[in-house]
């Protein structure tokens, strides 16, 4: 890692500079270029071709112009809405996640071309495969604004979400007035005056058709939506309309929704007691089911299409979107534009969370300003009048019109030991005191094996560790001990599934023997050597699968988790089962074709699930893929415990002091005057 660095800032610095200027490329020896670039494996072949194609629709085009459309199609891979051309001059080598050969052979190539940003966009714009125009019926392809250039595809949906959130949280149109919320708020969460964010944010939300509520694990955002949900329940029923409010509960996986569903039930019948008058229980039944917003939305196989869009928008009034940060660009565009005018959205997420693997990093872009608070002092009236509370100066400020529709929940109730400080510390980027945790003795809720090799994982993942004993070993005494008399064979497969979520091993990687792909295959191994599985095939009892695409046929969704069974009676064919909720389901084992083992996955893939012991397993070296994002998001998937096994504690520190940031102009273009 440390090597790839000062090779890459030797080339871009000193070097870069002082090297004589070398001779102009020509359009065709930089095709060839790209074209040994895809070879490398530095460029995918989706990137030359979109390359070629717009050097075949202008022949004349600039270099320039040619190796901005492969570097923008291969960023949009990277989850990077667009291409912020001062960025590629000026810090190529942290720009693209390349070994330092692609590196120096891109550092080369740029040497050859124009030298400065004002001369990239001068050849950029002069080309008609690039327009300058917001106009959405502008058709050339690629799009140049502020700087960054965009496949057109992505810039319509950065404007389509921007102009429709600022639609919701402009203007006047306040859905409640303060004096209406404030006896019932008082009666939600009580009538101190000392700050309350949760209060805050339900006076927020209820206050308009748009807001965000952000915040760290166990910080209360379900908690606050459910009293969000009783007051707009009692606000209706004060109209006479409480029959007639339709809401729905959405998340962008299958496990996610039904975590809200449980918890925002879970949290109605609590407050049922308090609020006798209202008939919350039924409100809850009412509502139905979360769903994924793939479903929600009306997702078909083989389509882009969307059974619900502006011409047939969801026929909702309240919706309410969890872990909002897995939401990428395309979904959110989607989203928005399938909802009423008079709908109210609501996203809850916690902002530092790894953004979704497709482009976009919505969440994150929507909430900049969610630390500073930045209300104004209209915003700060309005809440001291809803809420009996004069917030501190010090949130005052002169933020967007969305600040005034966000709130970030700042209290922790579930994460308040070890293991919430490591995540408070990596959040800060503060390593050293992240790794002062790891090591400081605990009641076992944190366990750190350095100087590991993989073979500390798979240890860890047969029988857990002392303070967090179990594994794997757990799921698979029940699944060997066989169905009891008294219980039915789905009681038997829920308590398999349920033994199997207590603990998860999470990698930063897919390849290699700290990856996904090398840690499930020693963990099966290991586990098939002691006997506790009996490995036959590529099917066994046993075997937790993860689905890696959606199937419409089966039912199951791309990051749904289950695990192979016998089926009930004779039958030797294997099912896979899945817990939905409190619902077992299964499908047969040879009808699913897009699935992998799921001993280990991604942490991209863990997001929206949690763990009572999460093993995070660092590779060896240092790359770009390790963040602060990454590591902090595997840390809050654990509920109990928490267990890093790393090679080398540098990796750690690097991956902490690492943040990324997409390249997006949705943060400016909420920032336009409406
Ligand atoms: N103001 C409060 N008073 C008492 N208990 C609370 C309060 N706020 C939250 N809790 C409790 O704290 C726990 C965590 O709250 P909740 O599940 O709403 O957090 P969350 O932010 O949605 O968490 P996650 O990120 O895991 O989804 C729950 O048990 C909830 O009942």
């Amino acid at each position: 890692m440390s090597q790839r660095k000062s090779h890459a800032d030797t080339l871009s610095g000193d070097l870069f500079d002082s090297l004589p200027p070398a001779p102009q490329l020509t359009v065709p020896a930089l095709l060839l270029e790209l074209q040994s670039w895809t070879e490398a494996g530095w460029l995918r072949r989706l990137d030359l071709a979109f390359a070629r194609f717009m050097a075949e629709l202008d022949p004349s085009a600039a270099p320039e112009l040619i190796l901005a459309s492969a570097l923008v199609a291969h960023m949009e891979g990277r989850g990077h809405s667009c291409l912020v051309l001062a960025d590629l001059l000026t810090e190529p080598h942290t720009l693209l996640n390349w070994p330092s050969d692609g590196l120096t052979a891109l550092l080369q190539t740029l040497r050859q071309l124009a030298s400065s940003t004002h001369d990239w966009l001068h050849a950029l714009r002069a080309s008609a495969v690039v327009t300058a125009s917001a106009a959405l019926d502008a058709m050339p392809p690629l799009v140049l604004l502020d700087g960054r250039l965009y496949l057109r595809r992505y810039f319509d949906y950065e404007q389509r979400v921007a102009s429709q959130i600022l639609a919701r949280v402009g203007g006047a149109d306040e859905t409640a007035d303060a004096a209406t919320l404030r006896p019932l708020l008082d009666r939600l969460f009580g009538q101190s005056d000392t700050q309350d964010w949760q209060k805050i944010a339900c006076a927020l939300a209820a206050r308009g058709r748009f807001s965000v509520i952000t915040g760290g694990p166990g910080t209360g955002k379900t908690y606050t939506v459910a009293r969000l949900l009783a007051l707009l329940f009692a606000n209706a029923a004060q109209q006479g309309a409480a029959d007639r409010l339709r809401i729905a509960l959405a998340a962008p996986t299958g496990k996610a929704a039904a975590r809200l569903k449980q918890s925002i039930d879970k949290a109605l019948a609590g407050l049922q007691q308090q609020l006798p008058g209202l008939a919350l229980t039924e409100l809850a039944t009412r509502m139905g089911a979360a769903r994924t917003l793939h479903a929600l939305l009306g997702a078909r196989p083989d389509t882009r299409k969307l059974q619900h869009h502006a011409g047939n928008p969801l026929d909702i009034d309240v919706l309410i979107v969890d872990e909002a940060s897995m939401i990428h660009l395309e979904m959110m565009a989607a989203l928005l534009d399938a909802l009423q005018p008079h709908t109210t959205l609501i996203l809850l997420g916690d902002k530092d969370q790894l953004a979704s693997v497709e482009a976009g990093a919505v969440l994150g872009d929507l909430c900049r300003e969610a630390e500073a608070a930045a209300y104004t002092p209209q915003t700060m009236q309005w809440i001291a009048a809803a809420t009996g509370q004069q917030l501190d100066v010090q949130w005052q400020g002169h933020g967007s019109a969305l600040a005034q529709h966000t709130a970030m929940l700042r209290v922790s109730r579930r994460f308040s030991g070890p293991i919430g400080e490591l995540a408070r510390a990596v959040n800060a980027g503060d390593a050293s005191g992240a790794l002062h945790i790891l090591q400081a003795p605990n009641e076992g809720e944190i366990g750190w094996t350095n100087h590991a090799r993989p073979t500390a994982v798979v240890n860890l993942a047969l029988q857990g560790r002392d303070g967090a004993p179990g594994g794997y070993r757990s799921y698979l005494d029940v699944l060997n001990a066989g169905p009891t008399a008294h219980a039915s064979h789905d009681e038997w497969a829920r308590q398999i599934l349920t033994a199997f979520d207590r603990m998860r091993v999470l990698c930063a990687l897919r390849d290699g023997e700290w990856g996904v792909s090398g840690l499930n295959g020693a963990i099966e191994g290991a586990l098939v050597e002691r006997g506790w599985l009996r490995k036959r095939g590529e099917w066994y009892a046993g075997r937790p699968v993860m689905i890696t695409r959606n199937d419409y046929a089966t039912g199951v969704f791309n990051g749904d988790i289950g695990i192979a069974l016998p089926a009930p009676g004779r039958n030797e064919a294997l099912r896979v089962y899945f817990l939905e909720g409190d619902l077992v389901r299964s499908v047969l084992a040879s009808r699913l074709a897009d699935v992998e083992t799921a001993f280990a996955m991604t942490v991209h893939k863990s997001q929206g699930s949690e763990f009572e012991h999460t093993v995070l397993a660092l590779p060896d070296e240092g790359s770009q893929i390790l963040t602060r994002e990454l590591i902090y998001t595997g840390i809050t998937r654990a509920r109990l415990h928490f267990t890093l096994v790393s090679a080398d504690a540098r990796v750690f520190s690097a991956a902490v002091t690492h943040r990324t940031r997409r390249a997006s102009g949705l943060e400016q273009a909420l920032q336009r005057p409406h």
